[in-house]
């Protein structure tokens, strides 16, 4: 089957806006695979730190993300052989791969990595650029967000639910920054394109927010078979 005709639902949008844990949902329901493009960012993160290379040396970063030995084993996460499922979810971890992602030069190197992860029956991905970038021709594009003072409340209470001390003045001003450089910088931006469907989560739960998605992805299906 040509790779287009398997489906994509792409989830872009802000910080803690709730995209990864959706879009995990989703992809249960539908049975389809999931992709956690941050990871990949986070990854590449975590191993510049390992080795003392800063945020700046993006020859070095990016020489680096083309050897990266990234493997999932089931719902773990490893680098060279090792679980860093949780290291990765660091907040330092995430600011670090907010400054990395700006270099076009890497992101192109991460390019065929995500397109690789669209097989049959289809593929549920969250990120910045999945719809604008990654899969511009996906079945369904998204951009969930909610206000900045609920998605700091969620991080907060994700970070102190794994044990991580966290401060709820410290996560507003550290989403709000991340959030700045990612829809400023040149290459890929956080953006909601024309052809991406606005999805405000303040106030909705988890299973609300994803039965949305999922009538949204139906209705699409079944226009489409018509
Ligand atoms: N609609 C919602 N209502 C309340 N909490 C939510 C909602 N959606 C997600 N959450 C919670 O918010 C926290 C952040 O969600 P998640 O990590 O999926 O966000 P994200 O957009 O992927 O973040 P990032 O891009 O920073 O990795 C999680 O603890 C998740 O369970
Ligand atoms: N498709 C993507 C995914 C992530 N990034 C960058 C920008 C984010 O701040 C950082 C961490 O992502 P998260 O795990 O918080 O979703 O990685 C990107 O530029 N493009």
């Amino acid at each position: 089957m040509k790779n287009q005709a398997i489906p994509v639902i792409t989830l872009d949008g802000p910080s803690a806006s709730g995209k990864g844990t959706i879009a995990h949902l989703v992809a249960q329901a539908l049975g389809f695979h999931y992709l956690d493009s941050g990871v990949l960012y986070r990854l590449v993160a975590l191993a510049a730190m390992k080795h003392a290379i800063a945020a700046e040396d993006e020859p070095n970063i990016v020489a680096m993300a083309r050897c990266l030995n990234v493997s999932f084993v089931d719902a773990t996460v490893q680098l060279d052989g090792v679980d860093v499922s949780e290291a990765v979810r660091a907040e330092i971890c995430g600011e670090y791969a907010s400054r990395i992602a700006q270099y076009p030069t890497l992101r192109e190197v991460l390019l065929d990595r995500q397109r690789n992860f669209r097989e049959l029956p289809g593929l549920v991905t969250d990120g910045r650029d999945m719809g604008s970038v990654v899969f511009p021709d996906a079945t369904l594009k998204i951009y969930l967000t909610a206000d900045a003072e609920e998605r700091a409340r969620r991080r907060y209470k994700q970070l102190i639910e794994k044990g991580i001390n966290a401060n709820i003045a410290d996560l507003v001003a550290s989403l709000r920054e991340r959030d700045e450089r990612d829809s400023k910088r040149l290459a890929s931006p956080l953006q909601q394109c024309e052809d991406t469907h606005l999805l405000d989560t303040t106030g909705f739960s988890i299973d609300q927010v994803v039965n949305q998605v999922l009538s949204m992805y139906a209705d699409i299906s079944t226009t489409s078979q018509l």
